[in-house]
């Protein structure tokens, strides 16, 4: 496991999952970069210096927008130049050509490992969730294309948002997939690409973003670990994800790992549409909690929980949103929560083909809401108990949907159970970024020596593809 030695005593993932899951979201193939002893001094951020983002320690004194309040008016309406060579393209996610377009270029240059032996697997299907939710525009997925062959070789998207920053919402967009060939980095491309977006949800009278990064740019409002749980040991052993850690047999790896057959939550089951009005409600008074959250309208929780008509209807091979709830014998919708599925096509292995990867994704709980404060400890051991149940019944679900591996971060209330549920700390940090917006640090469930922070947790209630 680069960065991290060899040893695996823990028997976490290592070797190539580590090292992809560490590539996920993080600048090009330099895994250097995502220490944060890495970050440059502001003057040599030739770009993001010029941009409207807090700077490395600035002194924060009131939350609130950096730049003065301007009109759509004032906003160009022409794109931002490009090289003779290349034409901007709007893409049509509806268009099957242009998704694949869009695919192929992610699937080969957004994240892989350092022999190229292991690729995302983006699907149609997971484009068309997290491209299409409620409010989307056309207009927000941005390509460039070589003029000469119309191959393409950038691409940045946004979706709309409702933010709330310590209760101050704040109509945002996220930006997610910017990507550059690899044949094309090192260009400067990609301010162009993050400027081009700018311009165009600027034009729609929208002034903030959200966005993460495993790279270090001015300034993170929060950093989460990523952390992992392997489901199926053995797999991963043979395709080289993990290593034997000296000491431990092969069936003891196995027997740590192993988990119940099915789910043992009584009453839990798949989230129905008509479950959406409780279950939202639910959602939204656990979200309180967090500084950092986004506001879901029905209609979008619905989109984002049940995935629309395609997502209800899908095989193993197309499902992406797996959500689930838990109803008591009167009826009442007691806990959710959810997972993606986003695997690794593998390249090169004569009996594996594909790493089915499962990340968490939102959830909420009844357990501890009659407690005004999250951090009682009556609150915290009855939530602890709570969520551990609830996530080891999404391990389980999860297992069984063919996942190998099971991620998350440190954010939400996750560090109450993430060691007892046996997620390995990865090398991998995620940095979450206000464009536009001065925030004071948002907590990310990590201490100063990097462990889960089970104390204090999270504050970050976002979740980012
Ligand atoms: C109101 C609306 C606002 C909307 C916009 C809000 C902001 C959105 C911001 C975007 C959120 C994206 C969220 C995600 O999708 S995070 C996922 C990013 N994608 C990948 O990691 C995929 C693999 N890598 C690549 O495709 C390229 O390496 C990328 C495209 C990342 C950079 O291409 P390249 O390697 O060829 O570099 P360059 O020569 O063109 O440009 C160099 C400049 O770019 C700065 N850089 C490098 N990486 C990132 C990064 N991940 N976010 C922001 N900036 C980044 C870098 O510090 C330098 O600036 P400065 O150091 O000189 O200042």
């Amino acid at each position: 496991m680069s960065g991290s030695g060899s040893g695996d005593d823990a028997g976490e993932p290592s070797g190539k999952l580590a090292e992809l899951l560490k590539l996920l979201k993080m600048n090009g193939n330099d895994v250097a970069k995502l220490t944060q002893s890495q970050r440059k001094e502001m003057k040599d951020y030739k770009f993001w210096k010029t941009q409207p983002v807090a700077t490395f320690d600035e002194p924060i004194s009131e939350e609130g927008p950096i730049d003065r309040k301007k009109t759509p008016d004032e906003i160009s309406s022409e794109p931002f130049p490009l090289l003779a060579e290349f034409e901007w393209c709007t893409m049509d996610v509806n268009d099957k050509s242009q998704v694949e377009d869009i695919f192929v270029l992610l699937n080969e240059n957004y994240v892989e490992d350092r022999d190229a032996s292991f690729r995302f697997k983006y699907t149609r299907e997971f484009f068309n969730w997290s491209l299409k939710p409620p409010g989307w525009k056309k207009d927000w997925h941005v390509g460039v294309r070589v003029r000469s062959t119309g191959k393409l070789v950038a691409f940045i998207s946004a979706i709309p948002v409702n933010l709330s920053v310590r209760g101050n919402v704040i109509k945002s967009v996220e930006i997610n997939f910017l990507c550059v060939h690899k044949q094309l980095r090192g260009k400067r491309l990609a301010p162009v690409l993050i400027k081009e977006i700018t311009r165009r949800v600027n034009k729609c009278d929208i002034w903030f973003a959200l966005y993460t990064s495993g790279t270090v740019l001015p300034s993170p409002v929060s950093v989460c670990r990523y952390t992992h749980r392997p489901l199926n040991w053995n797999k991963l052993l043979d395709v080289g994800f993990v290593q034997l850690p000296p000491g431990a047999s092969k069936p003891q790896m196995v027997a740590n790992y192993t988990l119940p057959k099915g789910p043992t939550t009584k009453g839990l089951r798949p989230l129905k549409p008509e479950d959406v009005e409780q279950a939202h409600s639910l959602f939204e008074k656990y979200q309180r909690r967090f500084d950092l959250v986004q506001e879901f309208s029905k209609e979008e929780f619905s989109h984002w929980f049940l995935g629309g008509s395609e997502q209800m209807h899908a095989t193993p091979d197309t499902k992406v949103i797996y959500s689930y709830v838990v109803e008591n014998e009167h009826g009442k919708i007691t806990d959710f929560f959810s997972f993606y599925s986003l695997p690794f096509t593998i390249l090169n292995n004569s009996v594996h083909k594909e790493l089915g990867i499962g990340y968490l994704f939102y959830y909420a709980s009844d357990a501890d809401l009659i407690y005004n404060n999250r951090f009682d400890p009556k609150a915290t051991s009855a939530l602890k108990e709570r969520l551990s149940q609830l996530i080891n019944d999404a391990c389980i679900l999860a297992r069984n949907a063919k996942m190998d591996v099971f991620n998350a971060l440190t954010s939400q209330d996750n560090a109450l159970f993430l060691e007892k549920l046996k997620f390995g700390p990865g090398d991998g940090f995620l940095n979450f970024y206000l464009f536009n917006y001065r925030a004071f640090p948002i907590t990310g469930g990590i201490q100063d020596d990097q462990d889960y922070d089970v104390k204090k947790r999270s504050n970050v209630g976002v979740v980012m593809l």
